[in-house]
């Protein structure tokens, strides 16, 4: 278990991290999502004491890291996945942590088995593509069988079979009890092997839900209705819970709140002919950024984007109805 309380850290007048409250639970994949430089690292770090906070307060267990008496048994963290000596072999490297943590040569060994490295093991970790990196890294974090794990980013630089090898060993991870956390700025990545979110913009944050409550509240599903009457439509459909938008003049509303099959039912009863009836899905990955905009410090621009802000403002004429 974790746990921040007013978890802060400045560096000079920069606020990486920003007065965070979360738990990390026992028995579950948590993501710690964010765009970049929202204070992902920063936070990792303070939770396994290589950066101290400048305010607040972070706990592994109950304790902070430095006050357990061994750290890599209650801990086992992927930060900076190629901070090894690149002439070390990656069994040496495994060897060599085990040796001061009390951890015998067996662990290393099933370390090496878990993280498919048996047969470049021996090789120099210097001369390692990325995705071995990330194994070797892994490797280390399971190193002392550790009750909490914590990676930061760590299908960087994987293929899509290490990515998938990632993904079960995490679920594995936290079907056994452990708590998992791990970063990353892949809403996409998350969604398939995180239960839980933690998310965070510009150090403070942002949302501590699920991926379906995410998709919730970023406006959940819409239905796209192009019809012979639309005036007539968004009189029919209006109730509780339900939200109309169209354009004045476009036969096309979009309707939150309505499954397209009760719409089409409710248009066919009133004799008013469909020309198009499209259920949409918030994608995660639109909810996340929906989430974040205000929160993106590095935007980029492309011609979609400059399209979707043209159709946003397009959206005249809202309608919600109240109960
Ligand atoms: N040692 C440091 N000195 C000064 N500023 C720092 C330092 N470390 C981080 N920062 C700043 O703090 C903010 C948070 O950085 P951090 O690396 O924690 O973000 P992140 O969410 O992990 O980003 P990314 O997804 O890009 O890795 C950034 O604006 C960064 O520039």
């Amino acid at each position: 278990m974790i746990e921040a309380h007013q978890l802060t850290k400045r560096y000079g007048e920069k606020t990486a991290v920003d007065r965070l409250d979360f738990t990390v639970r026992p028995g579950t994949v948590t993501g710690f999502l964010g765009p970049n430089g929202a204070g992902k690292s920063t936070t990792m770090r303070m939770i396994v004491g290589l950066d101290a906070p400048t305010g607040g307060s972070v706990t592994v267990n109950g304790r902070r890291y430095a006050g357990h008496s061994a750290p890599l048994q209650e801990v086992g963290a992927l930060l900076e996945a190629k901070a090894i000596h690149p002439g070390r072999s990656a069994f040496n490297h495994l060897m060599a942590q085990a040796y001061t943590h009390g951890i015998p040569r067996r662990r290393v060994e099933e370390v090496i088995a878990m993280t498919g490295l048996q047969s470049v093991a021996r090789k120099r970790a210097g001369a390692f593509s990325l995705g071995m990196g990330q194994r070797l890294g892994i490797a280390a974090a399971l190193l002392g069988d550790p009750a909490t794990i914590m990676l930061d980013e760590p299908v960087n630089g994987l293929d899509p079979e290490g990515v998938l090898w990632i993904r079960n060993l995490l679920t594995a991870l936290a079907d056994e009890g452990r708590t998992v956390f791990v970063s990353s700025h892949l809403m996409s990545e998350m969604a398939l092997v995180a239960d839980h979110l933690i998310v965070v913009g510009r150090g403070r944050l942002l949302a501590d839900t699920t991926v379906d409550d995410l998709v919730r509240q970023a406006g959940g599903d819409t239905v796209k209705v192009v019809s012979a009457d639309p005036a007539k439509l968004r009189e029919l459909l209006s109730g509780a819970g339900v939200e109309i938008s169209g354009r004045a003049g476009s036969e096309t509303l979009e309707v939150t709140g309505l499954s397209a099959r009760a719409i089409g039912t409710k248009a066919a009863a009133a004799g008013i002919a469909v020309y198009e009836l499209t259920p949409r899905s918030v994608s995660l990955e639109q909810a996340f950024m929906e989430l974040t905009r205000d929160a993106v410090e590095y935007h980029g621009s492309t011609a979609a984007d400059d399209r979707t802000a043209v159709e946003d403002h397009g959206t005249a004429e809202k309608t919600g109805s109240a109960a």
